[in-house]
């Protein structure tokens, strides 16, 4: 079995950071000490290796808006190792008339030409016998656990009240995950409508009709149904102090909720919907929209704290062409950015050069917090003997600047143009290839894997056996008196 060694770098993982060579053999890494031997040696001299990024929220080739995103598995993967992530979970969505195994079988359709590991969320639009029976299938034979909800996109993929917590109890009996959307899709819509017949039309009405008590009121409703449901919760793209405060909230009381704040919500500001510009602003619309400088200090620090545990993209990458369809109507430019060849080197910049996360945080928020919510590590998110090889060779003093002309994304815009960021992969290695060298793409379309995710044990049973500890009990009685009519 050809065998490559990792020499000259310093190891940093979520909790370590310590200097080693790094053997690995075929997709998997077999040694970690000094002075080990390979066939092939990658100089990581000046440089920290650390586990590969895992996004956990992408979405590649997806339906949605009367259109596809652009990035799909191949354009979207590529632009993932770029920028030193190896694995993303994308999200599986029925489309109307759809079972969730049908659904499944078209994104395991399209994944085919993915140049790194993924894995898959399911989403439930909607709730029958089919799906509460289709459930179990996707657990125990598929190899999902984690279920998302929509609390907004009314009139498309939007869940209400009552769905949603039929399907967290279903979530809970299965060792399942659910994760939400949350925001109020029936206040956004109303928000919109007014906002429309003022004549409000452009991009910034879109910021305007979700503001962020839109956010926080879904995320505390959400936490509230988990913990009657006795399951954790895992909320996606939080953007902020309100939504933050609700999950820290409930961390406190000892619920098992968690967070997940977007490099864009972290870095860009609600001053992008205020640009001269329509297709400046509009490329710039998504759910929930950025927010302002207070709400984004609230997500730094929700992440040094630790109440706030990923960081994520959301990769869902439209071009200009495509959020035209929302010229003279806000309500159909298609939610959705780019990210997934930025987030890291963005996140370096920003966080660690800064002094805002350690390095060990960094990889914690990037990949491995990922790998323990999502059940895959230590097999992701570890660089551990017996893990996978996903591995990224950090130059920390590496710089460019991003932009649309360099990048591996299909689309023709780069939300973050501009900026400067140092600190980006020397290679990345995805199950021991490496895939990217100094800038050069050397990744193979279908090298990527599907990654299967078993039903959650400890978390689950934990809840489920409180939950059982606390279920209401009749009390016996003697001497009822008697009835009085
Ligand atoms: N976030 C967004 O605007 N688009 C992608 C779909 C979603 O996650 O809501
Ligand atoms: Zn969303
Ligand atoms: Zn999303």
């Amino acid at each position: 079995m050809p065998s490559t060694v990792i020499k000259n770098g310093t190891i940093v993982t979520a909790d370590l950071t310590y200097t080693a060579d790094v053997k690995i053999e075929g997709e998997t890494i077999t040694e970690i000490g000094t002075n080990l031997s390979g066939d092939t040696t990658l100089d990581a001299t000046g440089c920290y290796v650390m586990p590969g990024g895992i996004d956990p929220h992408t979405h590649l080739e997806m339906p949605f808006m009367g259109t596809y995103s652009t990035d799909d598995f191949h354009s979207g993967t590529q632009a993932a190792l770029a920028g030193g992530t190896t694995m993303v979970v994308d999200f599986a969505i029925q489309q109307p008339g759809q079972t969730l195994i049908e659904a499944l079988q078209m994104w395991d359709n399209k994944s085919g030409r993915a140049h790194c590991d993924f894995s898959f969320h399911m989403a439930i639009t909607g709730w029958d016998e089919q799906v509460f029976d289709d459930m179990k299938t996707v657990v125990q034979e598929k190899g999902i656990n984690s279920f998302k909800h929509f609390m907004a996109y009314k009139g498309a993929m939007m869940v209400d009240d009552d769905e949603m917590y039929a399907s967290f109890q279903r979530c809970a009996e299965l060792g399942a995950l659910p994760l939400v959307h949350a925001e109020n899709g029936d206040v956004v819509a109303q928000m919109q409508a007014k906002l429309m017949a003022e004549g409000n039309d452009g991009p910034e009405g879109h910021a305007y009709s979700r503001p962020p008590e839109v956010e926080g009121e879904a995320v505390n409703r959400a936490i509230m149904l988990a913990d009657m449901a006795g399951v954790p919760l895992y909320v996606v793209h939080t953007s902020c102090e309100q939504a933050h405060e609700a999950i820290r909230r409930a961390r406190q009381k000892g619920m098992r909720v968690y967070g997940e704040p977007l490099i864009q919500h972290l870095v860009l500001d609600e001053s992008e919907y205020f640009d001269k510009d329509w297709d400046h602003s509009a490329r710039r619309v998504m759910s929930p929209p950025f927010r302002n400088k207070q709400h984004q200090d609230s997500l730094w620090a929700g992440l040094a704290a630790g109440s706030l545990q990923c960081v994520a993209t959301d990769h869902c990458a439209f071009t200009t062409e495509q959020k035209r369809f929302g010229v003279g109507d806000f309500t159909k430019i298609p939610n959705g950015t780019g990210g997934l060849e930025d987030r890291l080197p963005l996140l370096w910049t920003h966080g660690v050069r800064t002094g805002r996360l350690t390095m060990n945080e960094f990889v914690a928020v990037t990949s491995t917090n990922s790998a323990k919510i999502l059940n895959m590590y230590p097999k992701k998110g570890a660089v551990l003997a017996g893990a996978d090889a996903d591995l990224v060779v950090w130059d920390p003093e590496a710089t460019k600047t991003i932009s649309a002309k360099t990048q591996q994304s299909a689309i023709d815009y780069n939300v973050f143009e501009g900026m400067e960021v140092t600190g980006l992969p020397r290679f990345t290695l995805t199950r021991g290839h490496v895939a990217v060298e100094e800038g050069t793409m050397k990744s193979r379309e279908g090298h990527g894997r599907f990654v299967k995710r078993e039903p959650f044990q400890s978390v689950n049973r934990a809840l489920s056996q409180w939950k059982e500890l606390m279920h209401p009990r009749k009390v016996e009685r003697t001497g009822i008196p008697a009835s009085g009519v």
